[in-house]
Formats: structure tokens, sequence, C-alpha cells
């Protein structure tokens, strides 16, 4: 359990739905296997942020398997075998809805536009049908597996309509059970119709009364809302987190479909963001937009009180600390330190992503190297580029820009014996990553935007021997909280530059006491930490039950 000032209240009896785009576990066709899939538990990111909230509560966790089989058989192995060794339930989708709900409509709209790229925003119909297609099917499978007083923590842009279906399909209009675009087009009308705020029946009003029967559960494992009608008002509890940044309100009302991605996540009790400033930019939307008055801690809306919070994501050090004593880890650091003895290294890590700056990094680079020729040949860029959303033209476009800079920089400043970057277009294992984040003597985040950026947690949780310099995008939500890194504009190649040549040159005593800082809190708010926040906020959260009355208990939350 994450140790913490606040008081953390977790509440034993109460069931956890956790709702993402890809389930935890990895599941590939492997005819060496039973049933012939190999299952593979991802680890880093949520899995590790939810750790602590699984040792105090019972877990449902549902998500896209990332794959279709081609019978019902071996779904149902497959269903079987997640929900009995790994508490997942997957969500089919057809390979079409699919690709067109994360590649067409949440990697082509909402992630550019999030991160203040709305030039590569793509907007077409058929995507959003997709989108909201995808985010009725996750509904439809939280909905077989809700019971009453259960909470349903929904993670990240690509299910921002998930919330809204959940409250009318569990708790508002009976739909009789449509999965048809009937229902997608009631969906959009309740969702971008004459809504609440301009005086008509109401957002998604249901057709009747919600029944107000104490219980929903239909049968063991059967969910509450089914085809006969939907469960009382307040029968279950809703969270959201965005893991990108919400941007401003500016750029964000560029979205035509603004109001039903608001409308969406406003059916929640508790959202969350990384960052103040994403909150600040969501509510100022919600006013701006919707015309929704709203408190720096959220609003009211739809007879709740929905709170809005702040919540820092972080990583779990004692995994990279265990990793580092691995022997095989210290082998390899050995090597690498022979490798490049003599010569000082900085290491980036990102996804081959337009938001990670990786063409601004090298061009940085090169401007270090032109302004300090006495440091070519004694400093490299290591730079792990993971790739990413291939099958989106403009991440293809993004690596023709990446592979043409690496070349001509190298063919500038190379020699024969040493090249300044050394790029590696691919994922690198657990322990390589470790061994590469402890050689480095600096690591260079250059994000134009970031939600958070984990990659500078990690690198800080591997250098307790060398108090190596994180150079961070200003961009980066990590900013906002990792007091000790040399901050840059990413979009200021010279201001780059010398932050490079200061990181390079830095006195051992100021390494000590910027690493001090950087590792006391990247220790202290933890992935844990940080899914134990949330959880325990939305706990705390009192819901409207069967009445209209406002949420009491408005403004606990604030964080
Ligand atoms: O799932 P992918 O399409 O391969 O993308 C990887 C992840 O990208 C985004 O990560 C964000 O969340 C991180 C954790 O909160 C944060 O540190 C980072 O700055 C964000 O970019 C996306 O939000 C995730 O859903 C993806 O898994
Ligand atoms: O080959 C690699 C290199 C890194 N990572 C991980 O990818 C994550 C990147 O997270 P971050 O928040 O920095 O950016 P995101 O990719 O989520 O936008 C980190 O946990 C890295 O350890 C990875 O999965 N494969």
């Amino acid at each position: 359990m994450p140790s913490s000032t606040r008081d953390f209240h977790l509440d034993p009896s109460a069931h956890l739905i956790v709702v993402s785009n890809r389930l935890p576990v990895t599941i590939k066709a492997d005819a060496s296997q039973p049933g012939g899939y190999s299952f593979t538990l991802s680890s880093g990111g949520l899995v590790s942020a939810l750790s602590g909230c699984k040792k105090s509560m019972s877990f449902t966790w549902i998500g896209w398997p990332g794959l279709n089989v081609s019978s019902r058989a071996e779904e149902e192995f497959i269903e079987k075998k997640l929900r009995e060794e790994y508490s997942c339930e997957p969500v089919w989708i057809d390979d079409d809805v699919a690709d067109a709900h994360y590649n067409g409509f949440s990697n082509s709209i909402l992630w550019p536009l999030f991160h203040y790229h709305p030039g590569e925003m793509n907007f077409d119909e058929e995507n959003w049908l997709a989108y909201r297609e995808a985010n009725l099917l996750f509904a439809e499978k939280v909905r077989s597996v809700v019971k009453q007083g259960d909470m349903v923590w929904v993670q990240d842009y690509h299910l921002m309509l998930l919330p809204l279906m959940l409250r009318t399909l569990i708790e508002g209009s009976n739909l009789q059970g449509h999965t048809s675009h009937r229902e997608l087009e009631h969906v959009r009308h309740g969702v971008d119709g004459t809504s609440h705020l301009q005086g008509s029946e109401g957002l998604a009003a249901p057709k009747k009364e919600p029944t107000n029967k104490s219980s929903r559960i239909t049968q063991s494992g059967e969910g509450i809302g089914t085809s006969d009608g939907a469960a009382s008002r307040g029968a279950i509890k809703i969270g959201f987190f965005l893991h990108t940044p919400f941007p401003s309100s500016e750029i964000y009302r560029i979205l035509p479909v603004r109001r039903e991605i608001l409308l969406g996540i406003l059916h929640c009790d508790l959202i969350g963001f990384h960052t103040y400033d994403y909150a600040r930019h969501f509510l100022s939307s919600c006013t701006r937009i919707l015309g929704l008055p709203t408190m720096p801690n959220g609003a009211e809306f739809e007879g709740r009180y929905v709170h809005v919070g702040t919540y820092p994501i972080g990583i779990e050090p004692t995994q990279f600390e265990e990793g580092l004593r691995r022997e095989s880890v210290q082998t390899r650091i050995k090597a690498l330190e022979r490798k490049f003895e003599g010569v000082k290294i900085i290491v980036g890590v990102d996804r081959l992503d337009y938001i990670k700056g990786v063409p601004q990094k090298l061009h940085a680079l090169e401007t270090f190297l032109q302004d300090h020729p006495e440091w070519i040949g004694k400093v490299v860029l290591v730079q792990v580029a993971v790739p990413s959303r291939q099958d989106v033209e403009e991440y293809q476009n993004l690596r023709a820009i990446v592979n043409e800079a690496v070349g001509r920089i190298n063919g500038r400043f190379g020699t024969v014996e040493s090249m300044p970057i050394h790029f590696l277009h691919r994922s690198v294992n657990f322990d390589e990553l470790c061994a590469l984040y402890a050689i480095s003597d600096a690591c260079l985040v250059t994000s134009t935007r970031d939600g958070m950026n984990l990659v500078s947690y990690e690198y800080i949780a591997c250098q307790k021997e060398k108090h190596g310099v994180m150079i961070l995008s200003e961009f980066a939500g990590a900013a906002q909280s990792l007091n000790g890194s040399l901050i840059v504009n990413p979009w200021d190649k010279f201001a780059v530059a010398d932050a490079i040549h200061e990181a390079l040159t830095m006195p051992s005593e100021a390494k000590q006491k910027n690493f001090g800082k950087l590792s006391a809190y990247v220790e202290k708010h933890t992935a844990s930490w940080w899914g134990v926040s949330f959880v325990s906020d939305l706990t705390r959260i009192k819901v409207a039950t069967g009445s209209s009355s406002p949420a009491p208990g408005r403004g606990e939350v604030a964080r």
C-alpha cells in the first residue's frame, strides 16, 4: 500500500471494475500451448498502477483482447481462461470496427487534438460511428457483469462515451438490449440533440422512470440492468481517468463531436487528470461549449455532482531496483560501460509518436555538436524509438522524417570510429531498458505534449549510482512534478542544446542534489499510490440514489 499523509479508504467489500481499451493480457495464437493460445500478463503502466487496489478489493478488468477468433468455442476457451486466471472479461470487436475505433477515431482524431495537433485530425462519420459502436460493446459487457454497488473505473480517451452509455443502459432508459445503430442514434440524439441544458426532456432521458428496485441481480454472475428495465439511480459509481492531456478549450472546441465527448464523461461521479491544467481546460470547455456552470473541483450535472480531481500517475520504482539487481542486467551494464568507455551517453526512449518531439531532439543534438565540436566523438545519443500505431499515416510520415534526420546528423558528425546517434526502431526488453537507463549520464525527453511521460520516472529509478541529469520538456505532465529536472522548451533547439551542455558538465554535487529531490518524489508518488488515491476518492463520494437531489458531500474530493 502507498505511504502518504493522505488517509486512503478502500472498501474491501466493494468490487472494482476497470475498463481499458486493451486488456492487460496479451493473447497470441500458439499451437504449442493448450487451447492453441498463449497468455502473457502485461507489466508496468496500468497493471502496476492497480496493484495497490488489487490487494484490497475484488477486481474485474474489462478490455479488448486485441484479436478475433474463428469460432465461439475458441471465444469460450479464451473467456474461461481470462476469467479464471486473470479476472478479465474480453470485449469481442469485429476487426473493422476495432481498427476504425482505435486507429480511425481514437488515434486519428482524439489523440492529435488532445496533443494540440489539430492539423493531423482526419474526422469522418464512419470512424465516429465505429467509436460509438465500440463504446457500446464495452457498455454491454460491463452491464453483463456489473452488480449493485460496484465501482466502474473507465480508462482513457478510447472510451469517453462509456460513462454516459453505462448510465443509460444501467440506470437510465430501457433500451431493450438494442445493439444496432438505432441505439447509437438514441445515444447520438441523447448526447448531441436537445440537451438537458436547453430545457429538453433531459439527456438520454429514460423512456420510463427507472424502476426503483433495490437490487437488479437477476442471476448469479448476471449484471444489473437487464432487458426488462434498469437499476435504480446511483446503483453504481463511475470514475474516468484521462491519461493524455486535455487541451485548452480553444483547441478542444475544434472537435466536431465536442458536445458528445464532454457529455460522455460528465455522467461520471469522479473524473481524474494528471495535472491541474488538464482539469481546468476540461472544466472551461464544459462551460464554454455546454454552458455548464463549474467550480474548480467539479460541476453539477443531471442531478449529481461530478467531482473533478488531479491524480499524477507514477511508476513502481521497486520493479526497476529489482531489475538492476539481476546478474544478467549487471553483466549487460558492464559490457555497455566497456563499449562506451570515455564517452558520455544520453538516452532517449519514446514511442515513435509525433507528440514525443524526436525530430526536435535530433535537431537540438545537431545544434549542440555544431556549437561544441569538442564533444564530437565524446557523446552519443542512444534513441530507442518504439514502433507505434504504424497503420496511421501521420506515424508513417514521422518515421521517414526521423530516419532522414538520423542519417543526416550521423553523416555530418560521425567518424569511422563513432556515430553520434545510435537509433533503434524497435522495442527493447525490460532488462535491456534498465541497463540502458543505468549507464546513461542524461535522459532527454522533448515531447511537444505528453500526458505524463513515465520514461522520465523510470530513468530516475535507475540512477541511484550515477545521479544522471533529467532534461525534460515543459510540455510533459511530468514537468509539473519532477522538480530537479532541467526543464526545456523542445521547440527552442538552442535552449535544449544548452541544457545538453549543462547536463554533460554539471558538477557531481549539483547532480546529487537534483537527484535527491527527483528520487524522493518518484519513490513516494508511485503507480500504486495513484490507483489507490483515485479509488479511495471514488469510494468516499456519496451518490444521489433514486432521487434527483444533488449528491451530498460536494467538494470533498478536491485535490
Ligand atoms: O496503447 P498504445 O496506442 O500503444 O499507446 C501507448 C499508451 O499511450 C498513451 O499513454 C499515456 O498514458 C501514460 C500513463 O498515464 C502517460 O504517461 C503518457 O504520457 C500518455 O501518453 C495512452 O494514453 C495510453 O492509453 C496508451 O497505452
Ligand atoms: O521498448 C520499450 C521501451 C519502453 N517501453 C515502456 O513504454 C512506456 C512509455 O510510457 P510513457 O508514459 O513514457 O509514454 P506513452 O508511451 O505511454 O505515451 C514506459 O513504461 C516504458 O518503459 C516499452 O514498453 N517498450
